[in-house]
C-alpha cells in the first residue's frame, strides 16, 4: 500500500522542483525589470533574459538603429533619463546633455570606467590597454600614451602621412579605366588599407603596404578584428553584455591569430631598434622608452610595462585607429558623391591650396587653412558617429551609497550601474540637428558653432576618457580628401547605394553596400 502513495509524492516532489527552478530563473532574468518598477524614472521593459537587446542579439538589427529606436520611444522621449536592461542588468541611458555634462564631465572621476570588459589573466593583450583597463591603472597608462599623439608628435609624423596620401594616389590611378579618363573603386576597403598603412606607417615604422598589395598581412589580420561571424560576433558581444562571465569563458579580445602576428612583429622591431640603436622618435621608441624606465600599471599590485603588455598597446592602437578613421572618411566620400555643390565647394577650397603650395603643402595649412575641409568632416562625424553610444560604468568609492544625480533629478545612480550616452541617437535628434538627416556642413561654420549645445555632439567620446586619437584621425581624413580631390571629381556610378543600411554584426558604424563610385579625372 505503501509505494503507490510514495510514487505520488515522488511526483508531487519533481511537480514543485520544476516550479521552484522556473521561478527562480524567472525571478533572476526578470530583476532587471523589477528593479526598473521599483525606481522612479521612465523603462522601456525588457524581455527576460535578453533585456531590450533581443534584437542585436540575434543580430535582427543594428545596435545603432535598435538604440535610435529606444531613445525616441514615447515612453521615454521626454524624459533626461531612463531604464533598460542589458540583458539581465539595469542600465542607465542618459539623454539629457545637462546630464551627460554633469557626470562625464563634471564628476568624470565616478564616471571613468568603461563597463565593458575582459580578463586581466586569461587575456592580458585585450585588457592592459586603454580600451578596457580600469582606474587607477588607466590614469597612469593614459598618462604614459598621451605623448604619442601630441600635436608636436602628430607634426612630426606628418611627412609619412603625406606620402601614405600618396600611396593612396597611386593606388587609385592604377585602377583600370571604364571610359577615358574615368576610373570606378569602392570607398570602404580604400580607406581601410589607406588607414591601415598609415598606422603601420607612423606608429610601428614599417611598410604593410595594403595599399600596393591586397595579400598584405596588415589588412588580412586588422580585417580579422572587425570581421564579425556567428562566434566572433558572440565574443565581442560578450565582452558588452556579460563581462562577468568572460573569465570562466577565456574569451580573447583579439582573434588569436591576430594577436601572435601582432606580438611577433612588434617584438621583432623591439628587438631590431635595441640591437641598432635605432631611434625614430615614433611610438615604438616610446614603448622600449616605458619598458626600460621599469614603468608598471597599478597601485597595490604593479604590473611591469614589458612583453604582452607592451603588445596590448601596439595592439589597441592598431584596433582603435584604423577603422575608425577609415569609417568617417568613406562615409565623407559617399556624402560628397551625394552631395555635387558641397563637393564643388570643398574642392574649391582646395584648388586655393594647391594653388598657393603646389603639391608640396605645409601640415600648419591643414588646420589654418582649410575651414570648409574641417567643416565636412564634422558633419560626417555627426551624421555617420563610429560607435552607437558611449558607454561608462558608475564606480564610487567603498561604503558609498550612490551618486546622487541633483539638482538636475532626484534618482540616485547605484555603484557599477553600467550608463550608455546613445551619441547616434542625439546626433540625429532634430532638438539639436533641425532637418537632422541632411549633410550640411554649414552646422561647423563658425558663426553657427554656437548654436551647438555643449554634449550633443560627441563623435570622439566626451570627457577624460575621450579619443586619445582624435586629431591624428582627422589629419589623416583630411590629407587623404585633398589628396584625392585635387585629381579626381567623384561621381555616382550605376553601383552607388542610394540609401544605406548599417551592419547588424558589427560594433562600429559599416553599411552593407559597398561605397562605389566613380572617380573622374579632373586635376586642379
Ligand atoms: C575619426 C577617427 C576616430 C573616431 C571617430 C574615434 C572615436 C572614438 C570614440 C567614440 C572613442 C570612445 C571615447 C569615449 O568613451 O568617450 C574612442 C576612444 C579611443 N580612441 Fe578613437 N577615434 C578615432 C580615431 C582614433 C585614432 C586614429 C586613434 C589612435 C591612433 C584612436 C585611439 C583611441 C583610443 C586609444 C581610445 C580609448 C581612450 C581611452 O579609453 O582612454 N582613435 N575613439
Amino acid at each position: 500500500m505503501i509505494f503507490p502513495l510514495y510514487d505520488t509524492f515522488q511526483s508531487y516532489l519533481w511537480l514543485v522542483l520544476v516550479c521552484v527552478v522556473l521561478y527562480l530563473l524567472w525571478f533572476l532574468t526578470t530583476t532587471s525589470t523589477r528593479y526598473w518598477q521599483c525606481a522612479r524614472i521612465p523603462y522601456i521593459a525588457g524581455r527576460p533574459l535578453v533585456g531590450n537587446f533581443f534584437e542585436a542579439v540575434l543580430m535582427r538589427k543594428s545596435m545603432f538603429d535598435l538604440m535610435d529606436e529606444l531613445y525616441v520611444d514615447e515612453r521615454v522621449r521626454d524624459s533626461p533619463l531612463f531604464g533598460i536592461s542589458k540583458l539581465i542588468t539595469p542600465t542607465l541611458v542618459l539623454r539629457d546633455p545637462e546630464l551627460i555634462k554633469q557626470t562625464l564631465i563634471k564628476d568624470a572621476t565616478f564616471f571613468c570606467n568603461r563597463a565593458t570588459s575582459t580578463d586581466p589573466y586569461a587575456d592580458p593583450i585585450g585588457y592592459y590597454n586603454l580600451l578596457m583597463i580600469r582606474n587607477p591603472a588607466w590614469k597612469q597608462l593614459r598618462s604614459y600614451l598621451t605623448p604619442s599623439l601630441s600635436l608636436s608628435k602628430i607634426k612630426q609624423m606628418y611627412r609619412l602621412l603625406d606620402q601614405v596620401g600618396a600611396d593612396m594616389m597611386a593606388s587609385l590611378d592604377a585602377l583600370p579605366e571604364v571610359r577615358p579618363n574615368v576610373r570606378e573603386t569602392e570607398f570602404k576597403e580604400l580607406c581601410a588599407r589607406f588607414t591601415t598603412d598609415v598606422i603601420a606607417s607612423t606608429f610601428f615604422g614599417m611598410q604593410a603596404n595594403c595599399l600596393k598589395d591586397e595579400q598584405s598581412e596588415f589588412r588580412y589580420y586588422g580585417r580579422k578584428i572587425f570581421d564579425y561571424g556567428p562566434v566572433r560576433g558572440l565574443t565581442m558581444a560578450s565582452f558588452f553584455f556579460m563581462p562577468e562571465l568572460v573569465p570562466y569563458l577565456r574569451l580573447k579580445l583579439f582573434p588569436r591569430d591576430t594577436e601572435a602576428f601582432l606580438r611577433a612583429i612588434i617584438a621583432q622591431e623591439i628587438e631590431r631598434r635595441e640591437k641598432t640603436g635605432e631611434s625614430r622618435g615614433d611610438f615604438i621608441d616610446s614603448m622600449i622608452a616605458l619598458k626600460n624606465n621599469n614603468a608598471t600599471l597599478g597601485v597595490k599590485e604593479k604590473i611591469p610595462i614589458k612583453g604582452d603588455i607592451l603588445v596590448a598597446q601596439a595592439a589597441t592602437f592598431y584596433m582603435a585607429s584604423f577603422e575608425t578613421t577609415s569609417s568617417v572618411l568613406s562615409f565623407a566620400l559617399y556624402e560628397l558623391m551625394k552631395n555635387p555643390h558641397v563637393q564643388e565647394r570643398l574642392r574649391e577650397e582646395i584648388r586655393l591650396i594647391v594653388k598657393k603650395y603646389g603639391q608640396d603643402i605645409p601640415y600648419e595649412a591643414y588646420s589654418n587653412e582649410m575651414p570648409y575641409l574641417g567643416m565636412v568632416i564634422s558633419e560626417t562625424a555627426r551624421l555617420y558617429p563610429v560607435l552607437p553610444f558611449i558607454e561608462r560604468l558608475c564606480t564610487l568609492p567603498e561604503g558609498s551609497t550612490g551618486y546622487k544625480l541633483e539638482p538636475f533629478h532626484d534618482y540616485v545612480i547605484p555603484n557599477h550601474m553600467p550608463v550608455l550616452i546613445p551619441i547616434y541617437a542625439i546626433h540625429r535628434d532634430p532638438k539639436y540637428f533641425p532637418n537632422p538627416t541632411l549633410f550640411d556642413p554649414e552646422r561647423f561654420a563658425k558663426e553657427n558653432l554656437d548654436q551647438i549645445q555643449p554634449c550633443t555632439y560627441m563623435p570622439f567620446g566626451v570627457g577624460p576618457r575621450t579619443c586619445l586619437g582624435s586629431h591624428f584621425g582627422t589629419l589623416q581624413i583630411k590629407i587623404a580628401l585633398l589628396k584625392l580631390l585635387s585629381k579626381y571629381r567623384i561621381d555616382r556610378s550605376p553601383s552607388s547605394p542610394e540609401t544605406l543600411t548599417y551592419r547588424k554584426n558589427a560594433f562600429t558604424l559599416n553599411s552593407n553596400e559597398g561605397l562605389y563610385a566613380q572617380l573622374v579625372e579632373d586635376a586642379m
